[in-house]
């Protein structure tokens, strides 16, 4: 699929500056949040279609919901369903306008929510609770990557602590470019198969912010299920037994999104993989499970977790969670776009300018798959954009992006 980087809405080639930075939307053809819903949208439909032995309830819901996308207007959920107020709400503005002249952000979240209502998730059948997407995440759990990724464990355990640490935290980095959405139409994606490129590296400062020894609460915002969550809990491993947190808080989702996105049950699914595995990662595993049973890791599913809007528009509840939190660490590219505004910023503006209303310290690590980016250098910048390569949304390139509690200048 022919990808470009979004455009201005003057068709120049770079962003606008802050002040007017523009809301990305999906209605410029050829451009990422285009290719998304013109053609990953489709594919996932059929996808989930071919991955259940549905009735024609479902399969006449998934065919509404393909022609809507493609060529119909955005309608709203039926009255009988439990959030349909919420979304009444949330969507007024943009019901009956085509799925591709809404925010790129509001327009796909929407798309998950709806898709789960064609297949019965909410409903009082069968189908109930029935993830649509389990059997991709199911698959990649079982395969042999995982089993490699989690033999290499064995050679980490004897390294030195800031070596392991610092290994473990690229290794949660770059499980991001493992999302299964993603590959619904990128093809697959190893994890250190390409240009392992930083384009943005702060870890020094995460590292400041969690001493070991002093006992403070982290928040861990999860993104997608397996071979992220998987370096994502070793990650959290390492963080309690080397005690630079005492307690971790790790954020999932509600209910199934975006394809792989981490729910409760992948959570479970994932320690168990771990628990079961030999040597290292068994006692990694064994370790995460006594700490769920102490109470030093909890797991939360909060609601807001699938809203369609940007963090700063958080409710107070999750805004006191975060201001508790040490670090609050958010993964991967959605949550991202949602930290910084889903908008087409002037590359260099800095994270910390981004991130202040942001309560509390706060860490991004991202593989770049969307086109929001800020906190570049400027020079960072020019070698991108030298390089010719689809940086932006590839996932060949990744960040480390951190705001302590009093802002940066950068
Ligand atoms: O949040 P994640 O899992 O890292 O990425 C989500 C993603 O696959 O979905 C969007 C397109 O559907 C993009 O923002 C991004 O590429």
């Amino acid at each position: 699929m022919a990808e470009k980087t979004a455009r201005n809405s003057d068709g120049g080639p770079h962003p606008t500056p802050e002040r007017d930075a523009r809301v990305i939307l999906s209605n410029e053809p050829g451009s990422f949040a285009w290719g998304v819903l013109a053609n990953r949208h489709p594919a996932l439909i059929e996808q989930v279609r071919d991955a259940f032995p549905y009735g024609p309830r479902q399969h006449e819901a998934l065919d509404a919901l393909l022609e809507q996308n493609n060529n119909g207007v955005i309608e709203p959920l039926a009255p009988s369903e439990s959030d349909h107020e919420q979304w009444s709400v949330w969507g007024r503005e943009f019901f009956g306008r085509s799925w591709f002249d809404a925010p790129f952000l509001w327009s796909e979240s929407y798309f998950y929510r709806r898709l789960l209502s064609a297949v019965g998730y909410f409903g009082t059948g069968p189908w109930q609770g029935v993830d649509p997407f389990a059997p991709f995440k199911r698959a990649e759990l079982r395969g042999t990557a995982v089993d490699e990724e989690l033999r290499a464990l064995d050679a980490l355990a004897d390294v030195p602590a800031d070596e392991r640490a610092t290994a473990l935290l690229h290794a949660s980095v770059w499980g991001n470019r493992a999302d299964l959405g993603f590959r619904v139409t990128e093809g697959d994606v190893t994890p250190g198969a390409a240009a392992d490129d930083l384009v943005a590296d702060d870890s020094a400062q995460l590292w400041q912010l969690l001493p070991a020894g002093t006992g403070v609460t982290v928040a861990v915002v999860a993104d997608n299920a397996g071979r992220e969550l998987i370096p994502d809990l070793i990650l959290i491993d390492h963080l309690l037994l080397h005690r630079h947190a005492e307690r971790i808080v790790l954020h999932v989702k509600p209910y199934p999104y975006y394809v792989s996105d981490a729910t409760t049950a992948d959570v479970v699914d994932c320690l168990r993989r771990l628990a079961e595995a030999p040597g290292e990662a068994g006692r990694i595993g064994s370790r995460l499970w006594d700490a769920m049973a102490t109470g030093r890791l909890e797991v939360r599913a909060h609601p807001f977790f699938c809203a369609p809007l940007p963090y700063e528009e958080m409710p107070e509840d999750l805004r006191a969670e975060f201001a508790a939190a040490t670090l609050t660490i958010l993964k991967g590219d959605l949550n991202y776009r949602r930290l910084v505004g889903d908008r087409m910023w002037a590359e260099t503006t800095p994270f910390a300018d981004r991130t202040a209303y942001f309560p509390g310290a706060v860490a991004a690590l991202r593989t770049l798959k969307s086109d929001v980016i800020v906190g570049l250098e400027q020079k960072t910048l020019e070698a991108l954009e030298r390089s010719g390569a689809t940086w932006r949304t590839s996932g060949t390139h990744a960040l480390i992006q951190v705001r302590g509690e009093t802002g940066r200048s950068r």
